[in-house]
C-alpha cells in the first residue's frame, strides 16, 4: 500500500545543508501496521510527511496504492492525499469548533449534503466512544478524548492509509493504551493501513506487525515485530528493546549497591533476554556449571509479536573467578549481562 524507494531529503539553512533522510526504502503491505522508531532528531516526522509530499523528498519515489506521487499534477496530488488520513501529536483540532463540528470537517469541504453529514458524524462518534461528548469543545477534552476526535475527523473521508505522527506521546500510559486499542481495532475493521513514526518501543510491542529502525536519517534495521525482538542485530535496537522493560530494583538494594567489590558484596547482575534465550532454563545451568546460587531480584518477561523477550535482575553468590565465566557463558547464549554494582 506505501512504498519508499531510495527515499533522500535534505533541508538548505543558510549555507548549510542537512541530509534528514538517507536513501530510505520501506514497504507497508496493505491491512498492516508499520512502525518507524527513532530517537529524537533521527529523521522520523520527515519521513512520515514525505508520504503525503507534506515534505517533497530530495531523490526517490512515494507511491500509495500503485500511485506514484511525486508525478501526479497539484490537483491529482490534492486528491490522492484525501486518502492518507494524518493524526499528530498535539491533535489539531480547531477550537471554536464542537467534537461533531470538527468530525464534520472535511465532510463540509466535501459538500456533502447536511443530513448525510449528520449520519456519518454519528458513526464516527460511535466508532471512537464519544457519543457523549458531541456538543463539547476541544478545550473541555481530555488529551486522549481530543485524539479521539481527530482520529474521527482523520476516518470521516474513508481514507485507505492512516499516518500516526507520535500520535501517543502526548498521552498518558493508559491513555496510550486505549488509543493504540483503537488504532488496532480501526486497522482490523476498516483494513487501513498505518504508519505511525514513534520513539516508544512500548508503541510497537503493542500495536505493529513490522517495524523500522531509523537512526541518523538512514534505515538501519527493519523487518516483522517477531523478528526484530527474536534477533535485534542493531545497538540501538537492542537499547530500544530494553527501554520497554521497566525495571524495578528494590530501594534497599540501591541504598547498599556500589560501584566496586567491596567485603564480601556480591555482584548485582542485569540480564536481558531475546527470542531463543529466554526459553532456555539458563540460570539453573550456570548454577550447575559454576557453583553459583542466583537471587532474583526483579524479573519481567513479555511477548512482542509471539516473542518472548526480558530482563532480569539477579544478586549472585560464589566465587569471584567463577562470576565471569558466567557472565561469559551468558554472553554466549545471546543475553546481554550489565553488572549494576555489588551489594
Ligand atoms: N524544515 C527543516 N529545516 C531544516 N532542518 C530540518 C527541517 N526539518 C527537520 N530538519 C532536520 O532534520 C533532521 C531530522 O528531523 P526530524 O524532525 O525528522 O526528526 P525526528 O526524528 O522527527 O525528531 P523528533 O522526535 O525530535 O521530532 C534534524 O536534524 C532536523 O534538525
Amino acid at each position: 500500500m506505501i512504498e519508499l524507494k531510495n527515499i533522500t531529503k535534505k533541508f538548505h539553512q543558510k549555507n548549510k545543508e542537512i541530509t534528514a533522510l538517507s536513501e530510505v526504502s520501506l514497504t507497508v503491505p496493505k491491512g498492516k501496521i508499520f512502525g518507524v522508531i527513532g530517537a529524537s532528531g533521527a529523521g522520523k516526522s520527515t519521513l512520515i510527511r514525505c508520504v503525503n509530499l507534506l515534505e517533497r523528498p530530495t531523490s526517490g519515489e512515494v507511491i500509495v496504492d500503485g500511485r506514484n506521487l511525486m508525478a501526479l499534477s497539484a490537483a491529482d496530488l490534492a486528491k490522492e492525499r484525501r486518502q492518507i488520513g494524518m493524526i499528530f501529536q498535539h491533535f489539531n483540532l480547531l477550537s471554536s469548533r464542537t467534537v461533531s463540528e470538527n468530525i464534520a470537517f472535511p465532510l463540509e469541504l466535501d459538500k456533502l449534503p447536511k443530513q448525510e453529514i449528520n449520519t456519518r458524524v454519528a458513526e464516527l462518534l460511535a466508532l471512537v466512544g464519544l457519543e457523549e461528548k458531541h456538543n463539547d469543545y476541544p478545550a473541555n477534552l481530555s488529551g486522549g478524548q481530543k485524539q479521539r476526535v481527530a482520529i474521527a475527523r482523520t476516518l470521516a473521508s474513508n481514507p485507505k492509509v492512516l499516518l500516526c505522527d507520535e500520535a501517543t506521546s502526548a498521552l498518558d500510559p493508559a491513555t496510550t493504551k486505549s488509543i493504540l486499542d483503537l488504532l488496532k481495532d480501526i486497522n482490523k475493521r476498516l483494513d487501513i493501513t498505518i504508519l505511525l513514526i514513534t520513539h516508544e518501543m512500548d508503541v510497537v510491542k503493542n500495536i505493529c506487525d513490522q517495524v523500522a529502525v531509523i537512526s541518523g536519517g538512514e534505515l538501519i534495521e527493519q523487518g516483522s515485530v517477531s523478528e526484530i525482538f527474536a534477533h535485534p542485530k542493531m545497538e540501538i535496537t537492542k537499547e530500544f528493546i530494553a527501554s520497554s522493560l521497566k525495571i524495578n530494583i528494590p530501594v534497599e538494594y540501591l541504598e547498599r549497591l556500589s560501584a566496586k567489590k567491596e567485603g564480601n558484596k556480591k555482584p548485582l547482575l542485569k540480564l536481558e533476554f531475546t527470542g531463543q534465550s529466554a526459553d532456555d532454563p539458563v540460570l539453573s545451568e550456570v548454577s550447575r556449571l559454576f557453583e553459583l546460587d542466583n537471587n532474583i531480584i526483579f524479573a519481567q518477561i513479555e511477548y512482542a509479536g509471539g516473542v518472548k523477550f526480558g530482563a532480569m535482575v539477579i544478586e549472585v553468590s560464589g566465587t569471584e573467578g567463577n562470576h565471569e565465566k558466567a557472565i561469559e557463558f551468558y554472553n554466549s547464549k545471546q543475553i546481554r549481562v550489565e553488572v549494576l554494582g555489588y551489594v
